[in-house]
């Protein structure tokens, strides 16, 4: 496989909150249409990585390189713009606007005619609306929630405003989505669904970083897998290989299981 097939790599990630080392030297690299899994116990840095990753948290070491492009993820605006879309464990959605509507903002990171054109409603970002509109009911179909369009997203199901925020990340053309625990809070039959739908997300050849705590979708979903524990990366392999992998087996059931 050739370096264009990687569409992650991040190196050297270290994070401090005061004395506590969230993040020592933590590096990984996906490639194009993998499912990529960062698992680990509770407190072991996750979260920490997604922050830093898409530029909620400013980290105190590492490199960054997004489709073989340098990036800083120094903003938020500026992560989704170099091409990193991701969700949220608790749900961030726009609550009083409707499924489509919330799509519609996803996509407007790619707009080109700006504040002046959507001032002055010129032919252009009439044209260019209409388009938006097209592709945010495409994408709600697409994650199979195109009947709630016109639905307040706050009414929509748990299960169903989890896809109606994969469908926002989608809108933005991402290089590479990173979901946050897609499955918390879903029952049996949410997660067969929401499993089908990241199949379906890779199976057109999206790449796809999720943190997750059940471990059996992370098993059955990932290609590749990095396991962190106190902030360091203890192991990375397939599922099959890490699950085998002693320090992995320890970190999670030895030490009284912090
Ligand atoms: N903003 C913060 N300020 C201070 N400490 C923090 C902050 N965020 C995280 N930490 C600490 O950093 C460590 C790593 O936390 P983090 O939330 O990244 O772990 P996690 O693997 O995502 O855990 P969980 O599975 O419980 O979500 C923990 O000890 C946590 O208390």
């Amino acid at each position: 496989m050739s370096n264009s097939d990687i569409v992650l790599n991040v190196q050297g990630v270290s994070k401090r909150f005061g004395g506590l080392k969230a993040l020592s030297d933590v590096g990984i690299t996906i490639r194009r249409g993998q499912v990529y899994g960062l698992i680990g116990p509770n407190g072991a840095g996750k979260t920490t990585f997604f922050n830093v990753l898409t530029g909620l948290y400013t980290p105190d070491t590492g490199s960054f390189e997004l489709a073989g492009q340098p990036y800083k993820p120094t903003a938020v605006h500026l992560v989704a713009k170099a091409g990193i879309a991701r969700t949220f464990q608790n749900i961030r959605l726009f609550a009083e606007m409707t499924a489509l509507e919330n799509v519609m903002v996803g996509r407007h990171v790619r707009t080109h005619s700006g504040l002046v054109g959507a001032v002055f409603r010129t032919a252009g970002f009439k044209a260019e609306e209409a388009a938006i509109r097209k592709r945010a009911h495409e994408l709600l179909d697409y994650v199979g929630i195109g009947k709630y369009a016109h639905f307040r997203s706050r009414t929509l199901s748990y299960g169903d405003q989890r896809r109606l925020e994969i469908a926002r990340a989608l809108a933005t053309d991402p290089q590479l989505i990173a979901l946050d625990e897609p499955a918390a809070g879903m029952n049996a039959t949410e997660k067969v669904n929401l499993r089908e739908l990241i199949d379906r997300i890779r199976k057109d050849n999206r790449t796809i970083l999720l943190i997750e705590h059940d471990v059996k979708l992370v098993m059955g979903l990932c290609d590749r897998v990095t396991v962190l524990d106190y902030g360091s990366p203890i192991a990375e392999g397939t599922p099959a290989e890490v699950q085998k992998n002693e320090k992995v087996i320890e970190a999670y059931l030895g030490t009284g299981g912090h």
